[in-house]
């Protein structure tokens, strides 16, 4: 839908019925071809879904909004016999609704819009055959046939096939990606090149893309806290506002100058400023794969200037590799180490479980089953294999069962993963994770925008934290922290005043993403925890959408000062001077009221295109 589709859409009819009648009653009116009466007639018509909305909103909300301003304006120039110039006010903020309830409207639009559909039908393939049917019939495992310049219908795994996919529906990367057997495809995203066959993991509201526009329109309605101060502005200049402007009426007992007045005194556009920025700025970051549930979080996140990183999966890639094993019991050779270490971390899913198990497949190494797995949080494993007791896992995990571990070469970059044989210190495993591309530049940049601390914490021991942290320019860090520790941290942070964002990956602080002020994970396709558990989650997880992040969120709060204080502070201030000056009557007042009211419309819309 385009933008003159939207102001013309048939929802509007009404209002732009309205306006035509109250418009040209004023005109035939004035040129003396309709009596009084029929002038009436027609504003009352005008007035009456303004006066209906002013009731019902002084009732139902106890709010005083425009609609009852400008309803006290045309009865006032009513009962003062300024027929003419209630009818043409009226009108002109006629207009001035209609364009802002158009143009929220096209905000919402242009949400969709950006986001896409994904299409109702896909393409079975079933014994050997082809047929279109709808995507509610699909189950798990049904294989969809995807032909060049189609859109992917499901979330699911190429089975045969490759080809280029357009990502940007969900990622905001428009650069394609070659995918082929094996690798996950998303629905809502374009097959630009190649044929594919998906295997259906998720079909309709379980896909990413659903997920997407579940959270935008969530986002969408909820409040960001300056819209709840405008609010509260707004209700306490009311009275005063009245106050001032019985005022004005007692002593000059000027009809025209009461309507002028009442038009500039609304204080109508503090409620338009704020919701419009928030939803442009919504859909901004969803186009751009970061996806934010609401517009506090926007607010918060502009405002903030300390973030605590976690270090595993976030800043690093969280794919580890084992670089060397030492032997410390001499009685057991590489690869019998190797197997017990593997054996036992089958049944972990965590990272280092994953570099032991590939160190393994790379020798030749054959698994046994394991018997009492045990998972210590933060600390390792323990497990039984072939009546052998296997401990592996950090120093605390050593000390906890005071086994004592003498190592005979320090190694300061590496994370040193220890393994105990029946009770005795029998290898280390020296681990490390690359860091992510794009991780220096990242922090470079926070600091650039304003925050002052970045913080890393870590499971990990202090000589790979000291090392990453260098290499990244991060101010400071804190290492060997179990999951609550993590949480301790950024509690005591919170204590001191500062308000906090935390950006991890969610494997082991989903918990510390709902302490945070505003918590960051990386990545949808991940774990479902990390998503519930974060304000704001990044489709992909490149770090640079944290920075994007931030500057959008500044970008939005800048624009909302800016409609306050230039798109009503300035012309309100400007136009009451004008009125109590005799510059403005109120026909002219109504017409430069429409400025602002545009201004405030154009300034919120253009978060959805400029460069930020
Ligand atoms: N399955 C495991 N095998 C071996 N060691 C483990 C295992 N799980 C945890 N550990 C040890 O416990 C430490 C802390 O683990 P934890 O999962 O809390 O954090 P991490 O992955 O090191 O890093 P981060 O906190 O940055 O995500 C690890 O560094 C490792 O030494
Ligand atoms: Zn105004």
């Amino acid at each position: 839908m385009n933008y003159l589709q939207t102001f013309f859409s048939r929802q509007f009819f009404w209002e732009i019925i309205r306006i035509i009648t109250v418009g040209i009653a004023s005109l035939l009116f004035y040129l003396e071809i309709i009596p009084l009466p029929v002038l009436l007639a027609a504003t009352a018509f005008g007035l009456y879904a303004l006066l209906k909305t002013a009731i019902l909103e002084l009732i139902r909300e106890r709010k005083i909004g425009t609609e009852l301003f400008i309803s006290i304006a045309v009865i006032v120039s009513v009962v003062g016999k300024e027929y003419l110039a209630g009818s043409v006010v009226l009108m002109i903020i006629l207009i001035a609704e209609y364009i802002a309830s158009a143009s929220g409207e096209r905000a919402r639009a242009s949400i969709k819009e950006l986001i896409g559909s994904v299409p109702q039908t896909a393409i079975l393939k079933k014994d050997g055959n082809e047929q279109p049917v709808s995507i509610a019939s699909l189950t798990v495992g049904d294989i969809v046939v995807v032909k060049a310049g189609e859109k992917i219908p499901v979330d699911g795994k190429i089975v045969a096939g490759s080809g280029s996919v357009n990502q940007a529906p969900i990622t905001g990367e428009s650069v394609p990606v070659e995918k082929n057997s094996g690798t996950e495809v998303f629905a809502g995203t374009i097959l630009e090149l190649g044929a594919l066959d998906v295997e259906m993991t998720k079909a309709g509201k379980d896909t990413v893309f659903s997920r997407i526009i579940a959270l935008v329109e969530e986002a969408e309605s909820s409040k960001a806290p300056i819209e709840k101060l405008t609010d509260k502005v707004a209700a306490w200049l009311i009275p005063v506002v009245f106050v001032f402007v019985l005022g004005v009426y007692l002593l000059t007992k000027d009809v025209k100058l009461v309507i002028a007045l009442l038009i500039f005194t609304s204080p109508a556009e503090l409620g338009l400023a704020t919701p419009l920025v928030t939803i442009s700025a919504i859909a901004r970051a969803a186009r751009e794969g970061i996806l934010v549930k609401g517009g506090k979080f926007l607010e918060e996140l502009a405002k903030i200037k300390t973030i605590v990183f976690d270090k595993t999966g976030t800043l690093t890639i969280g794919k580890p590799t084992v670089n060397r094993v030492e032997i410390l019991d001499d009685s057991f050779t590489e690869k019998e180490l190797v197997q017990l270490a593997a054996s036992a971390e089958n049944r972990s899913s965590h990272p280092l479980a994953n570099a032991i198990l590939m160190y393994a497949d790379n020798m030749g190494a054959s698994l046994s089953e394991p018997t009492d797995f045990e998972v210590f949080k933060g600390k390792g494993i323990s497990a039984t294999i072939n009546n052998k007791k296997v401990l592996i896992g950090n120093k605390t995990l050593m000390d906890d069962h005071t086994i004592s571990v003498t190592v005979n070469s320090e190694n300061l970059t590496d994370t040193a993963i220890y393994m105990a044989v029946d009770g005795n210190a029998a290898s280390v495993f020296y681990v490390s994770d690359a860091i992510r591309p794009g991780a220096k530049e990242m922090i470079e940049e926070l600091k650039r925008s304003g925050v002052e601390n970045i913080i890393m914490l870590t499971g990990d021991n202090p000589q790979t934290a000291a090392h990453v942290s260098g290499q990244l320019g991060i101010t400071s860090f804190r290492a060997d922290m179990l999951p609550e520790d993590k949480i301790k941290a950024i509690q005591e942070l919170q204590s001191k005043g500062e308000k906090v964002a935390m950006v991890g990956d969610g494997i082991n602080d989903a918990p510390a993403l709902v302490q945070a002020n505003v918590g960051i994970s990386m990545g949808i396709v991940g774990t479902q925890a990390a998503m519930e558990a974060a304000d704001i989650v990044l489709v992909e997880d490149k770090l640079e959408k944290i920075a994007r992040s931030k500057a959008i969120s500044k970008k939005a709060f800048r624009t909302i000062k800016e409609n306050i204080i230039g798109g009503v502070g300035v012309v309100h201030v400007v136009g009451i001077t004008l009125v109590l000056t005799g510059v403005l009557g109120p026909v002219q007042a109504a017409i430069i009221h429409l400025l602002p009211d545009t201004l405030v419309f154009l300034n919120s819309i253009k978060l959805l295109r400029v460069k930020i």
